[in-house]
């Protein structure tokens, strides 16, 4: 066992059972190490795959790491679905410990490559640049910013594909009520960090991580930093007054394309700075017209986006919807409830989205009541939900309770509700009291 391992013999023996084996150190951030692993499915144990394993050890990090930055990490992975973004093939937590498998990434990081092989052709740079910035606008797309892109957080593979890691201080931009929100804390490293970054005020995350993806870009073309990042305030005067310019050594060699859409992403003026859609649609990117069309798997990562966006969307709606009924109910007033009544017996009231489910389905009950099975107790609930006794139609509000009494048990109390509800609307409190006579028995 190789000595820079961290694992504990217990944790050991709880990887070794799951079919994990760590066997040596790839690199370490802050606060993490990753480690090449072997992985044997116990279920299929004579193949063995390469992974890497990236473990964290909550009791070695600071609290706002462990408390803000870590798990929103985890849960972005699990919603990042991408090709050029690093799959992550399980995540399990064993005491202070977290243990991240991902896909190995077989050529190391973009920096170690440019440190050995030099710096990268413009034809691979484009491929590289388009690559990470497909992966940049599926997150930003989804209205996540990656907030420390850099050479270390982009993996090549085998095949020489590159896939964006590290998703430690990724966050959502826009918050629960869907408003854009900008970050304060500063992220990432000082040498990919914007100029409005190293100001101090409040950035918008995706704007931020353009200046990153240029600073990229030009450490791929020149084996270079763009800027002298020793000292603060010299760095963000270079920054802002554009001070930087592609190596003599390459200067020559590179198109203009290049070079105008280096200055674009490097743009101090937030207003200026292109979006990610201008980068993939850039002149530079077009000089290679394959790389303007979406290869199967990218396609399929954005239809699957498109998909999960609807779910999420449809389960919103269904929860507003929820919301609305019980709202209504309850801001009903008694003048209110008169006005409904009267509406309803002149069927001047419309049905409710979920109000007319409920009939619907009643209406499969009434004629069919003994065969009759609900698929699930949502259809029970959404009947019992939908049981407003203002604007269910009479016949229907009788069956509804008719039907909420055949069901035994599960839903007995709230027949008893659906009756309170019925003497506390006042809609009959004849009929009421029938109710929860004939109810409560
Ligand atoms: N899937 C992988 N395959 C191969 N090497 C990897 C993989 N994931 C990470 N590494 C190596 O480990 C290094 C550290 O990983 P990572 O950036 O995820 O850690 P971190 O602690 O979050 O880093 P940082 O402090 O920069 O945020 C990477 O720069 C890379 O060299």
């Amino acid at each position: 066992m190789s000595k820079d391992l961290i694992t504990t013999p217990s944790e050991e023996l709880v990887l070794n059972s799951r079919g994990y084996h760590l066997l040596k150190k790839l690199g370490e951030g802050s606060y993490a190490k990753v480690y090449l692993t072997d992985f044997k499915n116990p279920k299929d144990p004579d193949k063995v795959m390469q992974l890497a394993c990236k473990v964290i050890d909550t009791s070695k990090a600071p609290k706002d790491f462990v408390k803000k930055f870590l798990p929103r990490e985890l849960d972005i992975l699990v919603k990042l679905n991408h090709p050029h973004i690093v799959h992550i093939q399980n995540i399990f937590q064993r005491r202070n410990k977290y243990f991240i498998f991902m896909r190995f990434a077989e050529n190391g990081d973009l920096l170690e490559f440019i440190v050995k092989k030099g710096a990268v052709s413009e034809a691979q740079s484009r491929v590289w640049l388009r690559q990470i910035c497909l992966a940049v606008q599926y997150m930003h797309e989804m209205e996540i910013a990656h907030r420390d892109l850099k050479c270390e957080n982009a993996l090549i593979t085998n095949n020489y594909n590159l896939k964006l890691a590290d998703f430690g201080f990724s966050r959502f931009v826009i918050d629960a009520s869907g408003k854009r929100v900008t970050s304060e804390t500063y992220c990432g490293s000082l040498s990919y960090a914007a100029p409005e970054i190293l100001r101090g005020i409040p950035y918008h995350g995706k704007i931020a991580d353009i200046w990153s993806i240029g600073v990229i870009l030009y450490i791929m073309l020149n084996k270079a930093m763009p800027f002298d990042d020793g000292n603060i305030k010299k760095l963000y005067e270079q920054q802002t007054n554009k001070r930087w310019r592609f190596r003599a050594k390459v200067a020559d060699s590179l198109s203009e394309q290049v070079k105008k859409l280096t200055g674009h992403c490097l743009e101090p003026d937030v207003t200026k700075r292109w979006k990610i859609e201008q980068i993939l649609t850039s002149d530079w990117i077009a000089m290679d017209p394959r790389l303007l069309e979406l290869n199967a798997a990218e396609k399929a990562a954005i239809k699957d986006k498109a998909e999960r966006k609807k779910k999420k969307e449809k389960k919103i709606k269904e929860k507003e919807t929820k919301t609305e009924v019980e709202e209504e109910y309850k801001g009903l007033n008694k003048q209110r409830i008169k006005h409904l009544k009267h509406e309803k017996n002149s069927h001047q009231v419309a049905m409710d989205k979920k109000t007319k489910l409920a009939v619907e389905y009643l209406t499969l009950w009434k004629e069919d009541k003994t065969n009759w099975k609900f698929k699930s107790l949502r259809e029970s609930f959404l009947i019992y939900n939908s049981c407003n006794p203002v604007l269910l139609p009479d016949d229907y509000f009788d069956l509804t309770l008719e039907y909420l009494c055949s069901i035994k048990g599960v839903l007995r109390n709230k027949v008893v509700e659906v009756a309170k509800k019925v003497k506390e609307g006042d809609v009959s409190l004849q009929r009421a009291k029938l109710i929860l006579e004939k109810f409560t028995e």
